[in-house]
């Protein structure tokens, strides 16, 4: 498969100096269950420490108190949960509500699976105008949909660890993921017309026309909430404008780069995913100079 490589990274613009935190982006989170609280609150915190305006989180009302409690700089939004604590398919009004009022929406870290959150992600990628990123439980459930990419009208990106890829693949093809990872996602970003970063040691972003392969980042961040950081990361960066892929590639590029710094601080062995957000000032420091 043929791709262009990008080698650049992209920037923030300056922010103007009579910016308010309209001008820079409302993001929501649809994010956590009873028992994953702390990703929804690691994806919200990570939104905030990524320069957007505003950050919702939606969550299922009883670990609502819990993800409110762990950062008061967001707000967060009660969705009806089914008996196991997950938001449930009947949460959908309330989110669509949330998408139409946000300028990007998450949707994924910490969910659970289920039919009914099934449901409420296959509504998801069926909105025109909407700017997505698709993450965690929200590909594990995504998964079981295999006829979505005919469906999909929204803008979407999909951000993939292998285990969550192997899953997306199987649903959508009838042969092994290939063991190239550069082929593998944009085999991906093809087929579904998504932006696709597949997360790992050298995480690939791609379009299927163009691709970018990240050189930050480290083992330490193999751990658990990485990931669900990078989420918030990415999903900021679109709510302050930048296009899909180009948010992807600047997000995997700084949460690499506060890993790094980071690892440096606590070393590899102790480093956990709250350590990456307080990271991300510095790294942002460093790469945006003029901001
Ligand atoms: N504090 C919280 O609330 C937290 C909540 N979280 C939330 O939990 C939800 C479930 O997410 P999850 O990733 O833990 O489980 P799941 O999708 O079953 O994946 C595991 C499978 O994938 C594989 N695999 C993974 N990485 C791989 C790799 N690099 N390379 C190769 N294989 C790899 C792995 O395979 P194994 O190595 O075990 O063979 C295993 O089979 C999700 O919504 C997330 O947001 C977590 O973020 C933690 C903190
Ligand atoms: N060896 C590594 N080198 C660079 N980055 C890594 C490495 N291991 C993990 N990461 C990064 O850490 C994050 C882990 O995400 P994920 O597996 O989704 O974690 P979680 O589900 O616990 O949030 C990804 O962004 C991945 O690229």
């Amino acid at each position: 498969m043929r791709m262009d490589i990008v080698r650049e990274v992209p920037r923030l613009k300056p922010r103007p100096a009579d910016g308010h935190k309209g001008t820079f982006g409302k993001v929501c989170i649809v994010a956590g269950s009873v028992g994953m609280a702390g990703a929804a609150a690691l994806a919200g915190r990570a939104a905030l420490r990524s320069g957007a305006g505003l950050v919702r989180v939606a969550t299922a009302r009883s670990a609502l108190p819990t993800v409110a409690a762990l950062e008061p700089c967001y707000t967060t939004i009660a969705l009806p949960e089914d008996s196991a604590g997950r938001i449930s398919g009947k949460a959908i009004g309330v989110i669509l509500d949330a998408a139409s009022q946000n300028d990007a929406l998450a949707i994924g870290p910490g969910l659970g699976t289920s039919a009914g959150l099934r449901s409420v992600v296959g509504t998801l990628v069926q909105q025109d105008g909407l700017r997505l990123v698709i993450d965690g439980d929200g590909l594990n459930n995504l998964s079981r949909l295999p006829d979505w990419p005919g469906k999909h009208r929204a803008e979407v990106v999909l951000t993939p660890h292998p285990g969550e890829m192997k899953r997306l693949w199987s649903g959508l093809f009838r042969e092994a993921l290939p063991s190239d990872r550069q082929e593998a996602a944009g085999r991906m970003a093809q087929a579904t017309g998504s932006v696709v970063a597949f997360k790992g040691a050298g995480t690939v972003v791609t379009d299927g026309r163009r691709a970018y392969v990240n050189s930050t980042g480290n083992p330490g961040m193999g751990t658990a909430g990485s990931g669900d950081v990078l989420t918030g990361i990415i999903t900021a960066l679109m709510g302050q404008g930048l296009a899909c892929f180009e948010a992807t590639v600047l997000g995997v590029y700084i949460h690499g780069a506060a890993g790094d710094i980071a690892a440096d601080a606590c070393g590899q062995i102790s480093l956990t995913a709250t350590d990456i957000i307080e990271a991300l000032p510095e790294a942002f420091r460093k790469s945006h100079k003029r901001i």
